[in-house]
């Protein structure tokens, strides 16, 4: 079975754009997002663009600040600082990553908790780890949403997470274990790599190494969750971490790339604008 990402968020952002068309009524205005991207990287203007769309489609007004790479750090934290103030900001959102002279750490700590629809936030992630109402990371909140609606069961499972990145690897391997899977996080320093993850119920792979994962790294049946997005070095075309062609027959459930995990993590950026919004509203 091949999860949709694009299909799935399709369908959630249409029922949050019912949501959102009642709220110029009811609080007077629609959720106020808004995005900073820093430089040229194709990427990062990809999924900045993808964010402005989706936030059209939802109805959720955005803007999006564009910064020449050389912006200097403490401009960039001035720019957060009048955001913070703005009471008709909801969602701030520095598109990452940032260049080498910004510290990436000062900068998402100076986005008001609050307004943090990343679930970057110190704040956040803290509340994360013990289990307090907080804002999820967008990526790993859309990962569980995806299981959920493929029917997969998460309690009792062996789940291995490749990566531990702060966006990915670490607050997914979280989410898991709150959904009572038995979580092993691996890195590129874990040993006989293959043996563990062929101990996969749930296998989730998030360290941008095009098609990293092959058919022999898998359990027959496991279901697999794609989280990469590179650039294929043969063929230049979009791929993810594992070897889509190879593994699919093996696994019960994948996402492919495209299609699938990426489109969710705009689809739940979405959805915490609007938490974020209503919480401000006094709603949440
Ligand atoms: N401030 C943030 N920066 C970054 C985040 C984040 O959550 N917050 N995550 C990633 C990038 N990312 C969101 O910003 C992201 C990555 C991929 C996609 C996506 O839709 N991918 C498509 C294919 C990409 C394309 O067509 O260009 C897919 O998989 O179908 C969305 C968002 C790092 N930075």
């Amino acid at each position: 079975m091949i999860i949709s990402g694009k299909e799935l968020s399709a369908k959630l952002k249409a029922e949050m754009a019912a949501e959102v068309a009642t709220f110029g009524e009811k609080y007077g205005r629609v959720p106020h997002l808004v995005v900073i991207l820093v430089g040229e990287d194709p990427g990062s203007v990809s999924y900045v663009t993808g964010k402005a769309k989706a936030s059209a489609e939802v109805g959720i007004r955005n803007t999006t600040i564009r910064k020449p790479e050389t912006i200097s750090e403490a401009e960039l934290l001035g720019i957060i600082a009048e955001l913070n103030a703005d009471a008709e900001v909801d969602g701030i959102l520095v598109q990452l990553p940032l260049p080498k002279h910004i510290d990436e750490d000062k900068v998402i700590e100076a986005i008001d908790k609050a307004k943090d629809v990343d679930g970057f936030h110190p704040l956040n992630v803290a509340a994360l780890w013990q289990k307090q109402p907080c804002t999820l990371p967008c990526t790993p909140k859309g990962i569980i949403k995806m299981l959920k609606a493929a029917g997969v069961g998460i309690a009792g499972k062996e789940a291995v997470v490749i990566g531990r990145s702060n966006i990915v690897g670490l607050p997914v391997s979280k989410l898991l274990l709150d959904e009572n899977a038995t979580v092993t996080m691996t890195h590129s320093r874990t040993r006989n790599l293959p043996e563990v993850t062929r101990r996969a119920d749930i296998l989730v792979v998030a360290i941008g190494r095009p098609k990293f994962v092959t058919a022999d790294m898998v359990r027959e049946g496991a279901v697999v969750i794609d989280v990469g997005v590179n650039r294929d070095p043969e063929t230049g075309k979009l791929c993810g971490d594992v070897d889509f062609a190879a593994v699919e027959p093996k696994a019960s459930v994948i996402t492919p790339v495209p299609g699938g995990v990426g489109p969710m993590t705009i689809c739940c950026l979405m959805e915490n604008t609007i938490e974020c919004f209503l919480r401000r509203m006094g709603r949440k």
